[in-house]
């Protein structure tokens, strides 16, 4: 099953509380929220408090992604805001095991974000701790850059990791997904895709979301 994060850092921010209330009739499956600190990556964004309101105006889960320096500073925090997925980047914790821990111990799910050029070999002794992977296919910071194709290798790697582990862990992916890389990703076996411009550039962000599903089908 295909699932859509439509990513609200393409959003209007000033009718946040509109733009995600909209999205669960358009048939999203989750929001994706970027928290983002103008260290790790050359960007800020927003935090708690925004995702507290975003809280307050859908039902759909909410996929925190932390783009932050040191993030098990933060867990706590955005898992009392309301956040039901926090993934935290490999490259940003000297502590990855013990971060993905403290997700779960409050109370949400845990996901490991890999950057383009990170190895997928870091996820080969946390894979018990983790409910998600987040294969970036861009470099993470902004919206609207191009997908980098040598990541469909790393997202069939992921995949074939994910099924030898037995365990039950969605595989994300995340930056110039459209119709097109939608395919691409889904055979490669992705089942999360996270769309920023595909979806809030669209007119029709129904038709929109039920595009990427219907190319994502293979
Ligand atoms: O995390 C990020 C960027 O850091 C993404 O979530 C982007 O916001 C996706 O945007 P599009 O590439 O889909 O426009």
């Amino acid at each position: 099953m295909i699932k859509i994060a439509p990513s609200i850092l393409a959003a209007d921010f000033a009718a946040m509380g509109q733009e995600v209330a909209s999205l669960q009739a358009a048939g999203a499956d989750l929001v994706h929220v970027d928290v983002m600190d103008g260290r790790f990556v050359p960007n800020i964004s927003l935090g708690q408090g925004m995702v507290q309101a975003i809280r307050r105006n859908t039902a759909l889960p909410l996929d925190v992604h932390l783009m932050i320096e040191e993030p098990e500073r933060y867990i706590g925090e955005f898992a009392a805001a309301g956040a039901d997925v926090i993934s935290v980047h490999a490259e940003a914790t000297r502590h990855l095991h013990r971060a993905l821990g403290l997700v779960r111990e409050a109370g949400a799910k845990a996901g490991v974000v890999l950057n383009p050029a990170t190895s997928p070999e870091v996820l080969r002794y946390i894979l018990d701790k983790v409910d998600l992977v987040l294969v970036m296919t861009v470099n993470p910071g902004f919206g609207g850059q191009a997908f980098i194709p040598q990541m469909l290798e790393k997202i069939a790697y992921v995949r074939r990791m994910i099924d030898e582990s037995g365990y039950a862990i969605d595989l994300e992916v995340d930056g110039g997904i459209d119709a097109r890389t939608a395919r691409q990703v889904a055979a490669a076996g992705a089942n999360v895709l996270v769309a920023g411009s595909a979806v809030f550039g669209a007119q029709d962000r129904a038709q929109a979301i039920e595009e990427l599903k219907s190319h994502a089908r293979v």
